[in-house]
């Protein structure tokens, strides 16, 4: 089978021009050199990602719900991260690292990146991905678990590269009301959006409910709606078409809530 000539990434390279590209078929040729019917390299397809249902040879499911879509060409992975124009100086805040694509391209170019990630297997990915190479000290990885359809019993774990920080809960069945953290539970190493949250008995839902959500899940997820949808309005916006301003006003308003990202 003739393969088609891998395309280069050129320096002044467009995404948009690239996607044009890509979605051009491609035509490939037996071995016994018949043509045939110009079909779509799947790596090559319209989208850079992978489509994740169809991805037989996962280990495990991703969660579109939660976007999880991979980038799997290395040519869009690589305009992405040229398009930063990172500095060797920089530090990076990634949010949803997914299995490290770009962490990875990022980590050759800048000096540290901060990688925030929701899905605990996602994280683990990332990790794999540095270990044991000279890059996993420049990396730092928050990992935020706990959501109801990856969870194990771990209700936040917020990792800060030696520094872990345990949020402890009670190993009470996950349907008993939710009665806010007591003093006790909120000692000085606690997060100050949880003694805000005790202190002002929110009307945030009490009861977990029969799935496996914990309470402090329920808590960060509330924090979150509350930041894109009353706050700023910007829970049905794609990243993509968000500006610089759209972006602050997003990062001051977690700032708001106790939520912090480096
Ligand atoms: C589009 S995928 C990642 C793609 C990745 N950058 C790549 O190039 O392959 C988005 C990731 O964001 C994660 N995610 C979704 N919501 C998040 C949130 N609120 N905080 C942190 N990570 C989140 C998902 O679990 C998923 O791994």
């Amino acid at each position: 089978m003739v393969q088609p000539e891998e395309k280069k990434v050129p320096p002044h390279f467009e995404i948009a021009s690239w996607y044009r590209q890509r979605e051009l078929p491609l035509q490939t040729t037996t071995a016994m050199g018949k043509l045939k019917n110009p079909k779509r390299n799947s790596a090559a397809s319209s989208s850079p990602y992978a489509k994740a249902e169809k991805a037989t040879n996962n280990v495990f499911k991703f969660n579109t719900n939660v976007g999880q879509h991979i980038l799997k060409n290395p040519g869009v992975a690589e305009a992405i991260v040229a398009k930063a124009f990172l500095k060797p100086s920089d530090t990076v805040l990634e949010v949803g690292p997914g299995t490290g694509n770009l962490t990875v391209r990022i980590l050759e170019k800048a000096k540290k990146v901060i990688a925030v990630e929701l899905d605990p297997r996602m994280a683990a990915e990332v990790t794999k991905r540095v270990q044991g190479k000279p890059e996993q000290k420049r990396l730092e990885q928050y990992s935020v678990s706990g959501t109801s359809s990856y969870s194990n019993d771990t209700p936040l774990d917020l990792t800060n590269g030696a520094d872990e920080m345990e949020i402890d809960t009670p190993a009470a069945d996950d349907d008993e009301e939710f009665q806010g953290f007591s003093d006790h539970e909120a000692d000085d190493d606690t997060p100050a959006f949880f003694k805000e949250l005790n202190a002002k008995q929110t009307n945030f839902p009490k009861t977990v409910g029969k799935k496996k959500k914990t309470r402090v899940a329920e808590l960060i997820k509330e924090k979150i709606r509350k930041v894109l949808e009353d706050v700023t309005d910007l829970a049905d916006k794609r990243a993509g078409k968000c500006d610089e301003n759209d972006f602050l006003r997003l990062l001051s308003a977690f700032n708001e809530e106790g939520l912090h990202f480096a």
